[in-house]
């Protein structure tokens, strides 16, 4: 009998045609994915409740599970008006009214349907740690009322509380690194990519009252209480982190004055080197010794009055300064900060934040300038007199005019001789923003607290729509029913033919 090639080939293909069919129709089921598309903006909000002052960071990202890499944004940013919360003890209830003005900011920013998912922090930073030193049940009602005043709000409510100066020496660090793109990156091939551990940078906090210092050391962490282990995208690191309290820039000066009343006394004419000539100022004692970070002398009149009179001395503010900075008492350990601090060598790029930036660039000094440059320029601003000063700067407040002779001086005692810049001066970088986005611990501490921060690499799928998938399956299932109804026929009446 002659075989009957065409139906046996017919028969073949249909066959190899099913058995596709159904390992496509076995893949789009069995490994089904879903995945969200972004629908909305979301927004969250922190306060940073500084020593000096109270600001709002708002921030969006797309409303979608997409937002493990630097996605999210600031949105607003809103300073709030007076000092800050800790300096509410005489009228706790003014701190919670503080921040009505900004939340009114943000209620006008965010779409209503967004509020009640908009999640809202407070952290307090030095001047809480400080007040809650010398008396925790004012520091408590201080926070008790600041988030009664954010729970009037419709925003979902995550707490107001005291960070720890580790916390904000490490959240400003992953701030940074987040908005640099440091830890994770999406390459042009359309896959994550690790950028080299060399491009993570460390970060320097000046704050009123504690300044912070936080970077990827060369050698591990010696002291297990400045390590902060982290895993972020699948990658471990240990950072080194130390918070200074007492040493922001406003306790430091305060540290300067109390030296200077000591040394002096009993005159209550009193020479002060980083003052300008021409600018004179006259305190109780009780407004230099009202902070935990002075030991008053004993007995002392909290009522008797000084006067400081500025002589502008670049040399001799430079050398008081290091009396008040302890740089030679590093007996504990091979290498310190300063005040006996251990602190491994700095190590790589850092960038320069909060004070360290509004000083240098009030001086014409951010981003970079070489160590000669910073130093003329320190030493001729110093140098002028205060009527001039003000004349040349009618729109600076005079509390910040009159600090930056100090706070210059202060930061290069502190990076050169404390931190040991020296011979990495070049490696800081004095920036306020990156992409738009202030740089300081709110983000950070915002990011890791709404999961923000995976510990593992982000898994990526290509998806399609759920009607496309719908479709895809229907048309699957009916070539395969297809497929099968010809070669039941062809089964049945084929070969006879
Ligand atoms: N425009 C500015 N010029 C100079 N200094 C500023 C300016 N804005 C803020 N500062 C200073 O920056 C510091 C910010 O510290 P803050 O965040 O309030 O305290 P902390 O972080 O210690 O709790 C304060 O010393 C404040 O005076
Ligand atoms: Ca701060």
């Amino acid at each position: 009998m002659k075989l009957q090639l065409k139906p046996v080939l017919l028969g073949v293909a249909l066959v190899a045609i099913t058995c596709m069919t159904i390992i496509a129709l076995i893949l789009t089921i069995v490994n089904r994915q879903s995945a969200e598309l972004p629908y909305s903006t979301q927004y969250g909000m922190v306060f940073d409740a500084g020593s000096s002052h109270t600001a709002l960071f708002l921030y969006q990202w797309p409303g979608n599970k997409e937002n493990n890499t630097g996605i999210v944004s600031q949105t607003m940013m809103c300073d709030v008006k007076g000092d800050g919360i800790s300096s509410y003890v005489t009228n706790i209830s003014g701190a919670g009214a503080s921040l009505k003005e900004c939340l009114n900011v943000a209620m006008a920013t965010i779409p209503a349907s967004q509020q009640k998912t908009t999640p809202a922090y407070l952290g307090a930073t030095a001047g809480m740690r400080l007040l809650n030193l010398q008396n925790n049940t004012l520091s408590d009602q201080i926070l008790k009322e600041v988030a009664k005043t954010m729970q009037s709000y419709p925003f979902d409510f995550r707490g107001a509380k005291i960070i720890s100066g580790m916390e904000e020496g490490a959240y400003g660090w992953i701030t940074i690194n987040y908005l640099l793109e440091s830890f994770i990156k999406y390459g042009f091939d359309g896959k994550w990519i690790h950028p080299k551990s060399g491009t993570i940078l460390g970060a320097l906090d000046l704050g009123g009252a504690s300044t912070q210092i936080s970077f990827l050391p060369k050698e591990p962490v010696k002291n297990p209480q400045s390590a902060f282990d982290l895993q972020l995208y699948s990658y471990r690191y240990q950072l080194y982190t130390h918070s200074y309290l007492c040493y922001g820039k406003d306790q430091a000066l305060k540290k300067l004055h109390a030296y200077l009343q000591k040394t002096t006394s009993p005159s209550s004419v009193i020479k002060h080197p980083c003052f300008h000539i021409g600018y004179n100022l006259t305190v109780k004692l009780s407004d230099i010794y009202n902070s935990p970070c002075v030991n008053p002398p004993t007995p002392y009149d909290p009522l008797a009055q000084v006067t400081f009179l500025g002589t502008g001395n670049s040399a001799l503010c430079m050398s008081m300064i290091e009396n008040i900075v302890n740089i030679t008492n590093c007996t504990l350990y091979p290498d310190c900060g300063f005040n006996g601090v251990y602190q491994p060598p700095v190590n790589g790029e850092f960038f320069a934040f909060s004070a360290y930036f509004y000083t240098f660039d009030f001086l014409g000094l951010a981003p970079k300038a070489s160590l000669s440059r910073v130093n003329s320029t320190i030493e001729s601003f110093c140098n002028k007199n205060w009527t001039t000063l003000v004349a040349e700067y009618p729109n600076v407040k005079e509390k910040y005019l009159r600090d930056y002779c100090f706070s210059a001086h202060y930061i290069m005692v502190i990076l050169l001789k404390g931190y040991k810049f020296g011979s990495s001066w070049d490696k800081i970088s004095f920036q306020k923003q990156v992409a738009d986005t202030d740089i300081g611990w709110t983000l950070g501490y915002m990011l890791n607290l709404t999961n923000m921060l995976p510990s593992h690499h982000p898994l990526v799928v290509t998806g399609v729509h759920n009607s496309q998938w719908a479709a895809e399956v229907f048309f699957i299932v009916f070539a395969l029913f297809l497929a099968l109804l010809i070669i039941i026929v062809l089964c049945v009446w084929g070969p006879t033919t």
